[in-house]
């Protein structure tokens, strides 16, 4: 149950379960020293009345509190270990789990979730949790077990007295739970108002180049004001209504001792309750409560704990892209077999059959949206088709692991992603383990030479986050590097020479095209001049393949192709 309810691993639960044991011994030791204080308190009181014969010998009351002291010690000590220890591995494995599963997930996910959402979930979510399962669960699952024993024993005692030290309980525990969906709701919309706070800052911190150059970084930020003047609002709401909660709930269970005062006064009037027992009982209430004014605060803790739980879970429940570790195709033709495609169920591929053969460079070619990245997309299963098949070599791509897969692939992007490290280790991301030299080759391939020979340390200078110290030529020329340096059977060019003066692109072309030799290559193109030499054209329209032929065979036919070509040429 622990583990369905906290999204806990085997171990993670079994260590809980042994720290809530140890917890509930050590809330139990903690109301011991109650029997103690009524020896003592009746050896007084038998004193007042002129009683000369003591209850129990000072000595062993002593003794008595230092056993007790012992157990408390050994049994918080114990605790502490164990739910801190449950609480760090279950963190750090949940945090693995999700990045192991974040490694397997379709890019599709990534399309719908956001990079904030992702990092609050993987980070601020697994703290969260962290700090619940080494503090909450435990001593709440303590409490309750500790509070069941000793109301079982005070209910068997006398039935009246322990009722009024009882009931208070459920009633407070009521009051929480009833306001548990306010709470949630608080909590929810916290966290989006944080997430969305966080995205304005990021974004305009991505864009103030574009902001300030249109005027517009005032007004922008004008907006990222009000975003977090919310986040105020919310987080303030957010602490209210458990606070609220928590607050009632701690002054109901303060009526027990008003109840136990009350009544027990009453019964020992007429006669129906000892003194000794009503005295028992005022200790009892006094000390019993104890454990939960810090417990209701966790108990609201916990209730927020689970929007963080079910955000981890729905993650963890994402389906995974999987398939055989090998991939035994025949030859690396890709081909589709009447594909069809939606993002967030808006149909952008609609029945695509066309194979492009190894060997041959077959270009995408359409107006813009038309669904040629998309489709190159799908043959590299960065997502999965809605309907039909894509095939390498006859094997169907859904069949076969990611990671394989792709090693059968290079890929130049539109948007090329740097890191912030050297030239050298950039295009090494082609193929890791590759030497100096073969990053040096490729990156001459790939016409890096005389850019990199401007930067002060060569091939081992930083670049900067995303390549910033870069022009967009000189990115793609770095992004062409690696794929050459990967050297894999399959190409595919996402506009790869598109941000190039026309020398560059030559010379670039001039070196993929050595590289392209004996490989299966899908190119992405806008510019007819770069699909001038192809093998094969395939002409998208919204989602369908409108034509496919050689260059000169459609320009032949005046269709589609025939049109974006002579409009290129007439705005040149
Ligand atoms: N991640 C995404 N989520 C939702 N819709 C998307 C996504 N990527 C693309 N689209 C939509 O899918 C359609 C096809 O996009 P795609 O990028 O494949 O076209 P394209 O022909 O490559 O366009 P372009 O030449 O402008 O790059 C477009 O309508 C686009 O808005």
């Amino acid at each position: 149950m622990l583990k369905k309810l906290f999204a806990l691993s085997d171990q993670g639960e079994r260590e809980l379960k042994h720290g809530i044991v140890a917890t509930t011994i050590g809330h139990l030791c903690i109301m011991a020293p109650i029997s103690l204080l009524m020896l003592v308190t009746m050896g007084l009181l038998n004193r007042l009345c002129g009683e000369t014969e003591l209850t129990m010998q000072p000595g062993v009351i002593v003794l008595m509190a230092a056993v007790l002291l012992l157990l408390i010690f050994i049994t918080q000590w114990v605790q502490y270990n164990l739910t801190y220890k449950v609480a760090y591995e279950e963190s750090a494995n949940r945090r693995i789990t999700l990045a192991e599963k974040l490694r397997r997930l379709p890019l599709a996910f990534f399309g719908q979730r956001d990079l904030s959402d992702l990092t609050t979930t993987m980070m601020g979510d697994c703290s969260k949790l962290e700090r619940i399962f080494s503090n909450a669960v435990p001593s709440l699952f303590g409490t309750v077990i500790m509070f069941v024993i000793v109301s079982v024993g005070l209910l068997i005692m006398d039935w009246r007295m322990g009722l009024c030290i009882v009931l208070p309980v459920p009633v407070a525990t009521l009051i929480l739970i009833a306001a548990r969906k306010a709470q949630t709701k608080a909590e929810s919309r916290n966290y989006d108002a944080h997430r969305a706070a966080y995205d304005g800052v990021q974004e305009y911190l991505d864009t103030i180049q574009e902001l300030r150059s249109a005027g517009l970084e005032q007004e922008y930020l004008d907006g990222v004001e009000k975003k977090l003047d919310y986040v105020v609002k919310c987080a303030f709401r957010n602490e209210l209504a458990p606070g609220t909660a928590v607050t009632l709930a701690q002054l109901t269970v303060r009526f027990g001792l008003v109840a136990v005062l009350l009544v027990g006064g009453l019964l020992v009037a007429q006669n129906m309750l000892s003194v000794n027992m009503f005295i028992l009982y005022l200790l009892v209430a006094g000390r019993v409560y104890e454990p939960f004014g810090s417990c209701f605060m966790l108990m609201a803790e916990l209730f927020s704990a689970f929007v963080s739980i079910e955000r981890t879970k729905k993650m963890e429940a994402t389906v995974e892209q999987t398939g055989q570790p090998v991939c035994k195709n025949n030859g690396y033709d890709i081909e589709f077999k009447d594909v069809s495609f939606s993002y967030n169920d808006e149909l952008v591929l609609n029945g695509i059959s066309f194979v492009a053969k190894q060997e041959q460079i077959t270009a995408l070619v359409g107006p813009s949206g038309s669904g040629k990245s998309t489709v190159s997309r799908l043959a590299a299963r960065f997502w999965d088709a809605d309907a039909g098949q894509v095939l390498l070599g006859g094997v169907d791509v859904t069949t076969v692991e990611p990671e394989t897969l792709f090693k059968n692939y290079a890929i130049v992007f539109q948007d090329v992603t740097l890191f912030d490290d050297s030239v050298m280790e950039n295009i090494r991301l082609g193929r890791a383990g590759a030497t100096d030299e073969e990053v040096l080759a490729a990156a001459r391939a790939a016409q890096c030479e005389e850019f990199v020979s401007r930067l002060p340390g060569g091939y081992y200078s930083n670049i900067g986050e995303n390549g910033c110290a870069l022009s967009g030529g000189e990115r793609q020329r770095i992004s062409i590097a690696r794929a050459i340096l990967k050297d894999a059977p399959v190409v595919i060019l996402d506009e790869a020479t598109a941000s190039m003066d026309a020398e560059n692109e030559n010379l670039v072309q001039q070196a993929l095209s050595v590289l392209l030799r004996g490989k299966t290559v899908l190119v992405i193109a806008h510019r007819m001049r770069t699909i001038a030499n192809v093998d094969k054209v395939v002409v998208l329209e919204q989602g369908r393949v409108a034509e496919t032929g050689t260059p000169e065979e459609l320009l032949n036919q005046k269709g589609l192709f025939y049109r974006l070509a002579e409009a290129q040429t007439v705005h040149r």
